[in-house]
């Protein structure tokens, strides 16, 4: 059968309040999405190709050597559709990529137990925006004249990330366009609650496996719904599953994701009318270049709650309420008709979760706002029209994000600061000193959409 092509994008993300406590389903996270989005492709495999029969191929054009093909097949015992990666390198290295190899599998492995188990092959583009990664040459990512897709020239492997979500974009914009080309409309309609719902659970699943850990999730439910305040969903939906090729996977996952097996509903909740960002305020990332985050502090706060369940208990009370404070008063604010009452308020909700952050990270010891960071984000909040800034998601010496007046001035007043900023690593923090560049993202509310695939007509081999 022959299938128009079809194109979906997919945001990243920034969690700007509810790090590690987003972790406990008893808290909640303030996840906005960000207009830098991962694109996918899927048409037909051009015939060209000389491939034969049931092989996917997938490719990352932006980067080298990023071709990624598949075989499958119906396996015995109910075991679903298996997933094999084929292509190989020259010293018969397999070149993987786990998590397109997981999404592909789990959404074949849908695709046939709630239509055809005849899966007709197909050729899979995948484009990022320029900002999901650092590009050397170019300082002004984002900027009007750099090419819509950066050609990195590197390996997926030794580009720099910037932090914004990439493997769940992708893992959900994968998803999306998969289910969107095998399947009709009337069995999976990604417009409907139902679709998206569906979507957000394969992708939860496919991203989870991929990782090989239960995360909060909040990065995938916000690359399908956007921004939103999240609270996840219970780690067991996801933590006893029949694994990929055992009797009965395929059933399993389809039950799993249609909420109709042993688990039954999902109890995530997103609650998208919860977040809105007031006329004329901008969110804005900054990327500290200066090496990788200390490993291991998700594990660490973890312990330090463990060890000390009430001292940590009070102070995640303390920051669930200011967390809650500032998108309060981000909704109010945007939702006041009269005359804007300024933006104290929010300056102070800033302030009260940077203290309960700075708390918990001396409690615990783990340099979640380290001093470095608190430096920088005090002077970016001195300079006129910064409203407040964060360290976002798990902090550390990765990223801050800042909440701006949304005018020009403010701009360049926050880029000559980066740009004449020496970052000053902590010793023992495994960091050197190092650079800090404002990224071209801003928030963006929706989630997954369908877009037109003529469009990437250029990008496409
Ligand atoms: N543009 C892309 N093309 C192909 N695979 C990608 C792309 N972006 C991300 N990935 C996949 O996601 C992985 C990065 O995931 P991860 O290390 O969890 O970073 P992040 O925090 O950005 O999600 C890559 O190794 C690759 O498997
Ligand atoms: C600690 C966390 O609550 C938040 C981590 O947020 P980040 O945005 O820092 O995450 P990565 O994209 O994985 O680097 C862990 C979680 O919620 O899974």
């Amino acid at each position: 059968m022959v299938h128009d092509a079809v194109a979906v994008s997919a945001p990243g993300k920034v969690l700007l309040a509810g790090g590690y406590l987003v972790l406990d389903k008893a808290y909640t996270g303030l996840v906005f999405g960000l207009d830098a989005r991962i694109h996918v492709v899927v048409r037909d495999i051009p015939t060209r190709n000389g491939v034969t029969l049931n092989e996917i191929v997938v490719n990352s054009p932006q980067f080298l050597g990023a071709v990624w093909e598949y075989g499958y097949r119906l396996t015995e015992r109910h075991g679903g559709i298996k997933v094999t990666p084929l292509r190989v390198d020259a010293d018969l290295n397999l070149n993987r990529n786990a998590f397109v190899e997981t999404a592909l599998g789990y959404a074949l492995n849908y695709i046939a137990t709630v239509s055809s188990p005849v899966i007709a092959p197909a050729s899979v583009t995948i484009l990022a925006d320029n900002d999901y990664y650092s590009n050397p040459t170019d300082h002004a990512n984002g900027s009007a004249t750099s090419p819509r897709f950066h050609n990195f020239g590197v390996p997926i492997a030794k580009a720099h990330k910037t932090g914004l979500g990439s493997s769940a974009a992708l893992v959900t914009a994968f998803t999306a366009a998969l289910l969107t080309y095998y399947l009709p409309k009337s069995t999976l309609d990604l417009t409907t609650d139902s679709g998206a719902r569906k979507l957000h659970n394969l992708a939860q699943a496919a991203h989870c496996a991929a990782q090989g850990k239960v995360g909060s999730g909040f990065d995938v439910a916000s690359a399908v719904y956007g921004s939103c305040l999240y609270r996840r969903f219970s780690p067991s939906i996801l933590s006893n599953h029949v694994e990929p090729g055992q009797a009965n996977y395929a059933s399993q996952l389809r039950d799993i994701v249609d909420e109709t097996g042993e688990t039954g509903k999902w109890d995530t909740e997103i609650r998208k009318d919860a977040v809105k960002v007031p006329k004329g305020l901008r969110l804005v990332m900054c990327d500290v270049s200066c090496g990788s985050q200390t490993p291991g502090m998700v594990k660490q706060v973890l312990a330090w709650r463990k060890e000390k369940p009430e001292e940590a208990d009070t102070m995640w009370t303390e920051l669930q309420q200011a967390n809650e404070g500032l998108a309060a008063e981000l909704k109010a604010l945007a939702e006041f008709e009269e005359t804007s009452p300024g933006y104290d308020g929010l300056k102070q909700c800033f302030t009260r979760i940077r203290e309960g952050i700075r708390s918990m990270s001396e409690a615990s010891g783990v340099p979640i706002e380290p001093p470095s960071q608190t430096e920088l984000i005090d002077a970016c909040e001195a300079v006129p029209g910064v409203i407040g800034g964060v360290v976002p998601g798990a902090g550390g010496y990765d990223a801050i994000s800042l909440l701006i007046e949304d005018k020009d001035e403010t701009v360049s007043a926050l880029r000559k600061l980066l740009a004449g900023w020496k970052f000053r690593g902590e010793s023992g923090g495994g960091v050197g000193g190092g650079r800090v560049s404002m990224l071209g993202v801003r928030e963006e509310m929706v989630g997954v959409k369908a877009e037109d695939a003529e469009s990437y007509r250029q990008w496409l081999t």
